[in-house]
Formats: C-alpha cells, sequence, structure tokens
C-alpha cells in the first residue's frame, strides 16, 4: 500500500467543489471555490480530505509522520486537467498541408483532393498497433507533462472496421497501461472513403449496421461521434448514426458547425447529444436550443487559431447558459497540439472567456463531456487523486503568462507522475 500523499500550503488551491451533479453554467463558472494556503489530503489513489492547511493538521495529527509531503508553497494547485476531446491515436503527420494552407488552400479543398483525413486514414490503415501504439504513447507523455491526467481519445482514421478496432484497441491498452486514463469514442463517420464518395448513404449503413454493433459488442467505446459538416456527412446521415448508437448503448457526441453553420448546434439539442464540438459558425437558436437541452459547448480554440478563422464565441455561449468545456481537439490536421494550458490562454484571449471560466472549462464541465464528473474534474473527498501543480502563484497568473508550460508536478490517482515538470 502506498504511503499517503500531503499537499501543504497552497497559495491558491482551486477546489472547483460543487459542480459534480450537473455542469456549471453561467456566473457559476466564475466559482472556484479556492481555498489559501491549502491543504490535500490523498490516500489509497483518492482524496481523503480538503481544507486549509491548519485543518487538515488537525485532522492527521496523529498520523502526521505516515505521509509524504508536498510543500506547494507559492503554488497553484487545481484538479488534474482533462481533455475531452482529442484525435489522439493516429498515424504520422501533416506539415505539408500546413505549408499548402499558408500558401492558400483550405481544409476542406485539401481534404476533397484526397488529403487531410484521408491522408491520416491511410497512414493510420497501414500502421501495425505496435506503431500506432508508440505514436499515441509519446503524445499522452506530453499531455501529462502539460498537466492534463484524463483524455477522450476518438478513433476515425481507421474507416474500416478492422482499422476503427485496432485504432480503439490502441486507446484501450494505453489506457490499461498509461497513468494518464482513457475515455474512447468511435467516429467511424469521421470522413466519406473514397470508395463510396459516389454513394455515401451506403457508407452510412457500413457504419451502422456493421461496425457500431461491433465496437459496442466488444465495449470498445462509451461514445459515437460523427463529422457533420457540408461535404462530409449531413445533418440527416448524422442523425441516422447517432441514433443508432444510442440504440447500441453509445452516447452521442458531434462535430457541429466547424466549417460552415449546418444546424449542427439544432440537432444536438433535438437527440439530447451529451456535447456538440466546435460550433464555430453555430447559429443563435442553435445556442439557445442547447442550452434548453443541457448540451455541453466543447470548444477547441486551438483549431480556430491552427486554422486561421474565427473562434468559437465562448462568451455568448456562456451568457446564453450553455455548459462549456474546452479542448485541444489534438489531431494532425486542423490542431496538432497537446498543451491545455495554451488552450485555457487561447479560451481568454480569442473566446472571451475569464481566467476562472476556462479552468473550470478545463477541469468539472470537460469531466461533464466524458460523463466522468463523478469521479473527477474537482478536489473533493472521495474522488480520484488526480492534482495538477502549477509554479505560478494563482489562477489569473497562469492565464496571465501565456504560451508557457508551469507544471510543475502532477498526481495520478495518488501518485507522483510528474515532478519537477519531469516525467517520473
Ligand atoms: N473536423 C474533423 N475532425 C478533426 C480534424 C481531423 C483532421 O484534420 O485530421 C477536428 O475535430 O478538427
Ligand atoms: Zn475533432
Amino acid at each position: 500500500m502506498n504511503r499517503p500523499v500531503w499537499i501543504r500550503h497552497a497559495s491558491q488551491l482551486v477546489t472547483l467543489a460543487g459542480g459534480s451533479s450537473s455542469p456549471v453554467v453561467g456566473e457559476r463558472m466564475n466559482e472556484l471555490a479556492i481555498i489559501e494556503d491549502g491543504s490535500v489530503w490523498l490516500e489509497n489513489g483518492r482524496i481523503a480530505s480538503v481544507g486549509t492547511d491548519a485543518e487538515l493538521e488537525e485532522i492527521y495529527r496523529k498520523r502526521l509522520e505516515e505521509a509524504d509531503i508536498i510543500d506547494a508553497t507559492g503554488r497553484l494547485v487545481t484538479p488534474g486537467l482533462i481533455d475531452p476531446h482529442t484525435h489522439l491515436v493516429h498515424a504520422g503527420t501533416r506539415e505539408n498541408e500546413f505549408n499548402m494552407r499558408l500558401n492558400g488552400a483550405t481544409y476542406m479543398e485539401i481534404m476533397n483532393n484526397g488529403g487531410g483525413i484521408h491522408a491520416t486514414t491511410a497512414a493510420t490503415q497501414k500502421a501495425s498497433h505496435e506503431q500506432l501504439y508508440q505514436e499515441s504513447k509519446k503524445r499522452l507523455d506530453l499531455f501529462l507533462l502539460h498537466g492534463v491526467t484524463t483524455v477522450e481519445a476518438k478513433s476515425g482514421y481507421g474507416l474500416t472496421l478492422e482499422d476503427e478496432i485496432k485504432q480503439l484497441e490502441v486507446a484501450k491498452q494505453l489506457d490499461e497501461e498509461h497513468p494518464v486514463d482513457l475515455v474512447s469514442t468511435f467516429m467511424g463517420a469521421h470522413a466519406v472513403p473514397k470508395d463510396y464518395r459516389e454513394n455515401p448513404d451506403a457508407f452510412v449503413d457500413v457504419v451502422i449496421q456493421e461496425m457500431i454493433p461491433e465496437v459496442a459488442r466488444r465495449k470498445l467505446a462509451v461514445f459515437n461521434d460523427v463529422f457533420c459538416e457540408r461535404g462530409v456527412f449531413t445533418p440527416e446521415q448524422s442523425r441516422r448514426i447517432l441514433e443508432a448508437g444510442v440504440e447500441h448503448g453509445l452516447l452521442p457526441k458531434i462535430h457541429a458547425d466547424e466549417i460552415e453553420p449546418y444546424e449542427g448546434a439544432e440537432l444536438a439539442a433535438e437527440i439530447g447529444a451529451v456535447s456538440a464540438d466546435h460550433l464555430l459558425r453555430a447559429s443563435d437558436t442553435g445556442i439557445e436550443r442547447m442550452a434548453e437541452a443541457g448540451v455541453i459547448a466543447v470548444l477547441l480554440p486551438g483549431t480556430a487559431f491552427f486554422l486561421m478563422a474565427e473562434s468559437a464565441n465562448g462568451r455568448k455561449m456562456i451568457d446564453a447558459k450553455v455548459a462549456v468545456a474546452i479542448s485541444t481537439d489534438c489531431n494532425p490536421g486542423s490542431s496538432p497540439t497537446v498543451s491545455m494550458p495554451l488552450i485555457m490562454n487561447l479560451g481568454c484571449l480569442k473566446m472571451g472567456m475569464t481566467p476562472a471560466e476556462v479552468l473550470t472549462a478545463a477541469t468539472i464541465n470537460a469531466a461533464h463531456a466524458i460523463k466522468r464528473a463523478h469521479e473527477i474534474g474537482s478536489i473533493e473527498a472521495g474522488k480520484l487523486a488526480d492534482i495538477t501543480i502549477f509554479d505560478v502563484p494563482d489562477f489569473m497568473t497562469l492565464q496571465y503568462r501565456y504560451g508557457v508550460n508551469h507544471v510543475h508536478t502532477v498526481i495520478k490517482k495518488g501518485a507522483v507522475v510528474v515532478a519537477e515538470g519531469t516525467l517520473v
């Protein structure tokens, strides 16, 4: 049995307590439930007690010798960051397309000419399980170094039953072997393979009749996602795919209104999706309906930044009482980053969110977006001991000193996995 860990004297302990039962909306996104001179006692992989240092010293006075102490004097302590939207498992890179875009090509032009998602699909289909595992593990190590303790990971670069399952099995193995927890999403409907170009509905049938039942049978995913975008999957095809997932116990998520307005937000509300993601071009009606239906907006400001597009209007969504989470969208085409701290910076600088709101979006609301808020996303007794310590004195400074990885220590299920900014 591991020794307890006692984190002491945090200049700010951002607990985010009180948001576990439902996603945090509106003004409440600014309430971080901060404890100054904060202290947390971790035991058996879970959070045992949270309070001021004086309070915990009193509670544990007979056991002080038992614990390994982490002195967080002058530092900010938060829940482990959560990334609720990644395409973590894939092969290869696409810096050539980055160069093409800088020379005037658009993301959709590249994709329609057989590049984009198709290029990564070809590389992923060719890759062995082991190659995919090694490439993805490297990214996961970097996520951890940036303070992330749980990531959602989508398939969608296989596009055949066999290759989709290969991606999901790599994610499963990473979840078992890597300190970072993975939550898997099936995304067979990420692009229409070129053999189905003339008859995309036939591919939708393959997704519905062959892929979804098999993925569900093998219990390889929790969620089912679709790229609902003009030229990819229509809202009607997306609805069919997401409803088929629900029939097999896969919860719906949707890539919505990313490049063009396409009533993806409206569809998400109508079918009761857990989240609608991207939303750069979501309509006001769509935003209103998402708020009414309780659909979480997973916003990806790194994607807008990297595609040189206007960001989603996070400010408007929060003011409209939509629960907002944020994410890297880590993928080789539209957002090749693993830095949730940078994404929080962009949330402030490009989406009009406050430093407190982006922290809520990267922790407890991100946990809700992957249905894990009962276990992670806040520092409260009983939850998993997933904690990130930043070498800044407060949450405001974390956003102010942007573009720097301030992560000092990461604790996953009670074990120190990053110390002094280095993997243990
Ligand atoms: N938009 C669709 N899927 C990914 C991009 C995938 C890629 O370009 O490889 C996204 O979320 O941005
Ligand atoms: Zn995505």
